[in-house]
């Protein structure tokens, strides 16, 4: 194995034996051997289920790979294979590494040991001593954050605190590999986001990811490449550049015809053709709708501290601050900072962030204010207001960073940052895909004519 791969997958294959009857089961355990001890040739009492055919790729040290495919293509099956805890019917899976999982809820724990016992019963089995792990436990316990339920018995926690525990441990055992299954991505909006910085950490070290997910944007924004499973064998695996294993993964989702309800279109093809020049407008749609949180004065920061922001929220033009705001809707995000040193040439700005942490957009007053030569005095207080229409955002939890400098362009100095000043959760939204949506969009299909 050349010396940078750290994964090698060569024709891997799972095959499951299933039973219809429970009975069959056994009768597959005692029959063959009496038929074999009389000389027979042994009947079987299963069918033959391949979960996973001929799979091949490797994966590098400090790369991220995406493990893409829908319900059922085996993607859990080859995660196990490589985590050596399912043996594979043909094929080969070396490892260079210590490799940690994120693997389904509830294997891994006891649910009748605490917290405490399982990250020591957890991380001995990733192979840390007891004395590496009394010096890590505080590290654990302060990333996982979960108060006191640290000393109570697994089987009390929610699939939250559960999946902290969990992501906690294998973030300290020195893995080389990790091995992540999304949906597990339980967590609240601060926890993903501090999971996604870490892996980020990771890898920049020269770790590995497999990362196994049905959110194609996860992919596209972590992973340089990416393997689609199929489910039944549909197509034969495709390992490849993630783009491309993406797209090829999404046109497979929509040409499959389970996904028109069976009946969908009867009613209206008994109608009579549409005659030309109609036109069919779009139902109006709810705009999407978000909560938007009090600001969060306690949240994460950092700065030389020249100046402090004492207040961040979303307002209505009428001044009034909002809890909930609508898409489209006219809002003015404004921060408020005191200032206790001079600041010359003062900017403000503010980003959103999603819930893998990536910046939606950022904004800021700098170049606006640039020739105008601002300058703020010891005991002043100053507010800025941007004022926007509120974006369409995907379903999800987003979160605010509030920034206040001093300086032009590069050579700005941090005085005030806030980490996840406030939290807006999209509460309805007809985007489920992509980032975000287009402003005031509406919608209508004309018959236009007939062809030939
Ligand atoms: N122990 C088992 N015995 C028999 N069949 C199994 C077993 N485990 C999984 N399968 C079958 O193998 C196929 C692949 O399952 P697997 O859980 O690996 O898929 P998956 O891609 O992880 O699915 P999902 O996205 O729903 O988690 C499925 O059809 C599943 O029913």
């Amino acid at each position: 194995m050349s010396s940078d791969v750290v994964i090698r997958v060569e024709r891997l294959s799972k095959c499951y034996q299933i039973y219809d009857q429970p009975r069959d089961r056994l009768k597959q355990f005692v029959l063959p051997r009496l038929q074999r001890t009389l000389g027979r040739r042994p009947g079987s009492y299963y069918r033959e289920f391949w979960a996973l055919q001929d799979v091949s790729f490797e994966v590098r040290k400090g790369e991220a790979v995406g493990i893409v495919g829908r319900n059922g293509s085996g993607k859990s099956t080859l995660l196990q294979m490589i985590c050596g805890t399912l043996n594979p019917t043909a094929g080969d899976v070396h490892i260079q590494g210590r490799v940690a999982a994120l693997l389904e809820l509830g294997s891994g724990f006891n649910p009748e040991f605490t917290g405490r016992e399982n990250v020591y019963l957890n991380a001995t089995l990733l192979g840390l001593s007891r004395e590496e792990i009394d010096a890590r436990f505080e590290d654990i316990a302060a990333f996982a954050n979960i108060g006191s339920f640290i000393e109570q018995p697994v089987k009390t926690y929610s699939s939250g605190m559960y999946v902290r525990l969990a992501f906690a441990v294998i973030a300290h055992v020195d893995a080389d590999i990790l091995v992540i299954d999304e949906a597990l991505a339980v967590g609240d909006v601060f926890f993903q986001q501090k999971c996604m910085r870490f892996l980020q950490r990771f890898q920049q070290r020269g770790g590995s990811l497999l990362l196994v997910t049905h959110d194609t944007a996860a992919v596209l924004g972590m992973c340089e490449k990416a393997l689609l499973l199929s489910p039944m064998g549909q197509r034969a695996p495709i390992y490849g550049q993630a783009e491309e294993v993406c797209r090829i993964y999404l046109e497979d989702l929509y040409r499959d015809p389970g996904r028109v309800a069976a009946g969908a279109g009867e009613d209206a093809a008994a109608d009579e053709p549409a005659p030309r020049g109609t036109v069919f407008e779009a139902a109006p749609e709810p705009p999407a709708s978000y909560a938007v949180s009090p600001f969060n004065a306690q949240a994460r920061s950092f700065g030389e501290g020249k100046a402090s922001i004492v207040d961040a929220g979303l307002f209505d033009l009428d001044g009034r601050r909002l809890s909930a705001a609508q898409a489209e809707q006219r809002v003015a995000l404004k921060i408020r900072v005191q200032v206790h040193r001079r600041v010359v040439y003062p900017a403000f700005g503010f980003m959103l962030k999603n819930r893998h942490g990536e910046f939606l957009f950022t904004e800021g007053t700098d170049a606006a204010f640039r020739a105008q030569g601002l300058a703020f005095e010891p005991g002043q207080v100053a507010v800025a207001s941007f004022e926007f229409d509120m974006p369409q955002l995907i379903q999800g939890v987003y979160t605010v960073n509030v920034a206040f400098a001093e300086g032009l362009g590069h050579e700005h100095q941090q005085q005030h940052w806030l980490h996840d000043a406030l939290v807006l959760e999209v509460l309805r939204s007809r985007l489920v895909h992509g980032y975000c949506g287009v402003a005031r969009l509406t919608s209508r299909i004309e018959l236009v004519g007939e062809h030939g």
